[in-house]
């Protein structure tokens, strides 16, 4: 799905969240948003979710407006874990993924062997296989993470949002869901606080004070300058082995 955020103002009662946003992500590529504490990507990975309306400005999906999309089909095409996602308790693990199949459903068309084969994909691609009978409510912080992006993963998305899904992982898990969301052939749209992690996406914006302030290849926009002007640290740049650069934070300035 390819997605074009024009002119995209959002503020909540009085207070601006976002101004004059503009960008275009292409069907397939992997977008990387950083910006500080409060700089807005929450606000705008919601807007891109169709969860919150945004007062100006436009996004198109594959050229339509997204305000437009019927509900249904925005819940099979759009997939979103959201920062401080949540379910419901008591639910089994292999439940709370089975929810991704929720918008596949309909009286003519009940539960079938592509839902259970859609959920035991998500669980082995998330490594969760072995939990899919416990209950939600007793999974670690980093489990209950893996579940809501297993659920996300079930859902068959064309867009995969996903706000900072590297919280609570260990370092293992961080580096194999990275490695899995980079793999997926869907356009995906990542906030991320760890820039060595955001030096692996195709290209990034920069949010700052609910502007988008950067926007391009990781090469071209994590400059020592940037994280200077815009995250306040000294930095040093050096080249990985893959070419994308790799960054070693010294201190707040
Ligand atoms: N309902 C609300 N009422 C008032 N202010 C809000 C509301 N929701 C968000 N904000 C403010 O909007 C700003 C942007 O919030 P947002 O969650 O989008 O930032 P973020 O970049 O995702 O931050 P973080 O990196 O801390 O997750 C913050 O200053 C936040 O306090």
């Amino acid at each position: 799905m390819k997605i074009e955020v024009r002119m995209l103002s959002a503020r909540v009662h009085r207070t601006p969240l976002l101004k004059d946003i503009s960008a275009c992500v292409e069907s397939g590529e992997f977008f990387g948003l950083i910006g500080p504490n409060g700089s807005g990507k929450s606000t705008l990975m919601r807007c891109l979710a169709g969860l919150q309306r945004p007062v100006s400005g436009r996004i198109l999906a594959d050229g339509a407006d997204l305000s437009t999309m019927p509900a249904r089909s925005r819940a099979r095409r759009i997939a979103f874990v959201e920062q401080q996602a949540d379910t419901t308790d008591r639910l089994s693990v292999r439940d709370a993924v089975a929810l991704g199949r929720t918008p596949y459903l309909s009286p003519l068309r009940g539960w079938g062997a592509d839902d259970d084969a859609a959920v035991t994909g998500a669980l082995r691609a998330v490594e969760m296989t072995a939990f899919a009978d416990r209950l939600w409510h007793t999974l670690s912080g980093g489990e209950r993470q893996r579940v809501h992006i297993a659920r996300a993963l079930a859902q068959d998305p064309d867009l995969l949002l996903l706000d900072e899904p590297t919280n609570h992982l260990d370092i293992r898990h961080q580096l194999s869901l990275l490695a899995l969301v980079r793999a997926l052939p869907i356009t995906r749209v990542v906030a991320l606080h760890d820039l060595n992690q955001a030096a692996a996406c195709d290209r990034i914006g920069v949010v700052l004070g609910g502007r988008l302030v950067a926007t391009g290849c990781p090469h071209e926009v994590l400059t020592e300058t940037l994280l200077a002007d815009v995250f306040g640290v000294a930095a040093l740049r050096h080249p990985a082995p893959d070419g994308s650069p790799q960054l070693h934070f010294s201190h707040a300035l």
